[in-house]
């Protein structure tokens, strides 16, 4: 008896082993553009007249509104103007090196071609074209990693999965049905359909077990092994950590993480009543602050219905990426900082290189860096034009011309 009780443990063990991902690739990439994009995007947090405030893909549950009627919203999905070749192209010129798009948000709608549920773009919807399949074919074309959003737990559409009260109210909810019949059948058409994807976004909602959470992850592995999941899937059992939403981190680490912002403050679908969007100068602190901890930051747009970015995330997304592109080699690749805050900025640093990122140009044109004694010398990233430097008890001291080149962020490279 003892023996098989054993055996069953085992057993119970060999199934919550987690394969993890190999991780690698994410920290050099640095920077992913998150595309929050669905029905929603149609009634942009305006239902019946009624305006709700905050985020805008949460407009189902804001409005209870039964499935009945939210499904009329595929009737109207009809993004014409949408270009995945576009979106990529604009992605890449910005700077970003992975895209991660919801393919089935909250609201359960499907935005690929699924056999498993007849709520997706191209059997629900006039458009009846696959956004996913054209996106996973652009991104291959361009070099783009492509990441999939999907919402494991939180579904408004199946009385089994989480969050539903309003039309299932009282309803015994049998949540690992949910899982077999819809999620992963889901994942697996995802992780088959569309040729390599760089990670599966999950998203939080009920708490998972911990059977739960390593069920998944062992499914997407078992699909594509170097497939990463995101820590959101529960129980630490995701392949990378990704932060609370619009949060900064506050540690540095080595490890694989995220941050993840949105460019409306309040919300990551398309919004009519949020409209106070991240400056420029706002993003580049963002980034900064994030990179300077050693993390990947996600910036979220939210795609309008017709299938084309706000004309304001066009302007400022290129903006930084203008600045993104021309400092790239204090980006990507980069590890945090070794130092403490500093008061003029951020600084990041690879083997023998530190980066400093000075957004608030010292009056006094002095710059020091406790640098115990190390004899190193000091350049401006973009122009490498040489900066006088004088080693002074333990810090380095650099004399800065009174002038910011680049009033935005000015990067310092300085070798030792
Ligand atoms: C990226 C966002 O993620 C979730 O919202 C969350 C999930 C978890 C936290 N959290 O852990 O603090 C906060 C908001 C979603 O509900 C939201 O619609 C959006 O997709």
């Amino acid at each position: 008896l003892l023996g098989i009780v054993l055996c069953l443990q085992l057993y119970a063990q060999e199934q919550n082993v987690v394969q993890k991902a190999d991780t690698k690739w994410f920290p050099e990439a640095k920077l992913g553009l998150f595309l929050h994009y669905g029905l929603y995007a149609i009634p942009a947090g305006v239902w019946k007249g009624k305006e709700y405030k905050g985020v805008g893909e949460w407009i189902q549950e804001r409005a209870k509104i039964p499935i009945s009627e939210y499904e009329q919203l595929a009737t109207q999905f009809n993004p014409q103007q949408f270009d995945a070749n576009e979106w990529v192209l604009f992605a890449k010129d910005c700077g970003f090196k992975y895209i991660v798009i919801t393919t089935k948000h909250h609201d359960g709608f499907a935005m690929y071609k699924s056999d498993v549920s007849k709520f997706n773009i191209v059997d629900a919807t006039p458009f009846k074209r696959d956004i996913i399949r054209e996106l996973a074919d652009a991104c291959k074309k361009h070099g783009m990693k492509l990441g999939f959003y999907y919402s494991q737990s939180r579904d408004w559409h199946e009385a089994d999965a989480e969050g539903n009260l309003w039309d299932f109210k009282g309803y015994q909810k049998n949540f690992q049905k949910y899982l077999d019949e819809k999620c992963k059948p889901q994942l697996q058409e995802l992780l088959t359909r569309y040729g390599d994807v760089a990670l599966i976004w999950f998203d939080g909602g009920r708490k998972m077990s911990d059977n739960e959470s390593t069920q998944l992850v062992n499914w997407v592995h078992k699909f594509q092994p170097n497939c990463l999941t995101s820590s959101r899937i529960g129980n630490g059992r995701g392949d990378y950590e990704t932060l609370s939403d619009n949060k900064l981190p506050t540690t540095t680490t080595d490890q694989a993480y995220e941050a993840l912002f949105t460019h409306n403050f309040r919300s990551w679908g398309y919004s009519k009543t949020e409209t106070k969007l991240r400056t420029p100068q706002e993003l580049m602190e963002v980034l900064l602050n994030t990179i300077s901890k050693g993390a990947n930051l996600l910036l979220n747009i939210g795609p309008k219905p017709e299938g084309v970015f706000q004309e304001e995330s066009i302007r400022d997304f290129r903006i930084i990426g203008k600045w993104i592109n021309a400092n790239a080699e204090a980006i990507y690749g980069s590890k945090g900082s070794p130092f403490p805050e500093m008061p003029w900025g951020y600084i990041t640093s690879k083997p023998g290189a530190l980066y400093l990122h000075v957004t608030k140009w010292p009056e006094d044109q002095k710059l020091s860096l406790p640098l115990n004694g190390r004899s190193s010398s000091a350049k401006f990233l973009v122009s490498g034009k040489k900066i006088k430097s004088k080693i002074a008890g333990e810090n380095l001291l650099l004399s800065l011309p009174a002038k910011q080149p680049d009033e935005m962020c000015t990067v310092i490279k300085v070798s030792y």
